[in-house]
């Protein structure tokens, strides 16, 4: 059965995910996008992965850049991510939050879920994506309460269960 761009979509909506900010800076410039599509590869190294689309504006600074920090976002935050995930100039997406610098250089979201400052070490391309294969070089983790998801277009908060 041939299986059309909108069954794909529809399928996947059902799939919840995490709502990161993906950030990077350095000879290119600044540059951020939301993203659902990021997944843990290995603990050994410690490695994740993020899908990007080759058309998005960012993609040309992320792919000279070559390190990026994966900023998981907490419940909350949706906004950041509406503007992250938009057609928003770049210097308004980045004036709306507060940043420290990682160690790669990147720009670390204040109040973010957990922070992955990483090199990208790998690139491999899929139809209209790359999917970038990181190494993590530094975590900051700071466990809130809820946490946020991606799920049927819309985002949910998440509980954390009390232990
Ligand atoms: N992996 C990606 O590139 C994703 C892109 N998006 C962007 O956000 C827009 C809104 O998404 P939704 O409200 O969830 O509705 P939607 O109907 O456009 O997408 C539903 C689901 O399909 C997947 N998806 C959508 N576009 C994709 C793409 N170009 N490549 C691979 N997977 C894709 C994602 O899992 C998404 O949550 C999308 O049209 C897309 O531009 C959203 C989620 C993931
Ligand atoms: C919830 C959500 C999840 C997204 N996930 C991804 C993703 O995993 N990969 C991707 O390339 N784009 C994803 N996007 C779309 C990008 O955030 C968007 O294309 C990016 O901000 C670049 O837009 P620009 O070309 O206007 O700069 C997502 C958008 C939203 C709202």
């Amino acid at each position: 059965m041939a299986i059309n761009q909108q069954t794909f979509r529809d399928a996947m909506a059902c799939v919840g995910a995490a709502v990161n900010i993906i950030t990077t800076d350095g000879e290119a410039g600044q540059a951020g996008f939301t993203a659902s599509a990021v997944c843990s590869v290995t603990d050994s190294p410690p490695t994740l992965l993020v899908c990007l689309n080759r058309a998005a504006s960012v993609w040309p600074v992320f792919n000279h850049n070559r390190a990026l920090c994966v900023n998981t976002l907490a419940a909350g935050q949706e906004g950041l991510s509406n503007l992250f995930g938009g057609k928003t100039a770049m210097a308004e997406r980045f004036a709306a939050a507060q940043w420290q610098t990682g160690e790669t250089g990147c720009p670390r979201l204040e109040g973010a879920l957990a922070s992955f400052d990483c090199h990208i070490n790998q690139v491999v391309s899929v139809g209209t994506h790359d999917i970038l294969f990181c190494e993590i070089k530094a975590i900051i983790h700071h466990p809130a309460p809820e946490g946020l998801v991606w799920f049927n277009r819309h985002y949910h908060t998440l509980m954390r269960p009390a232990c």
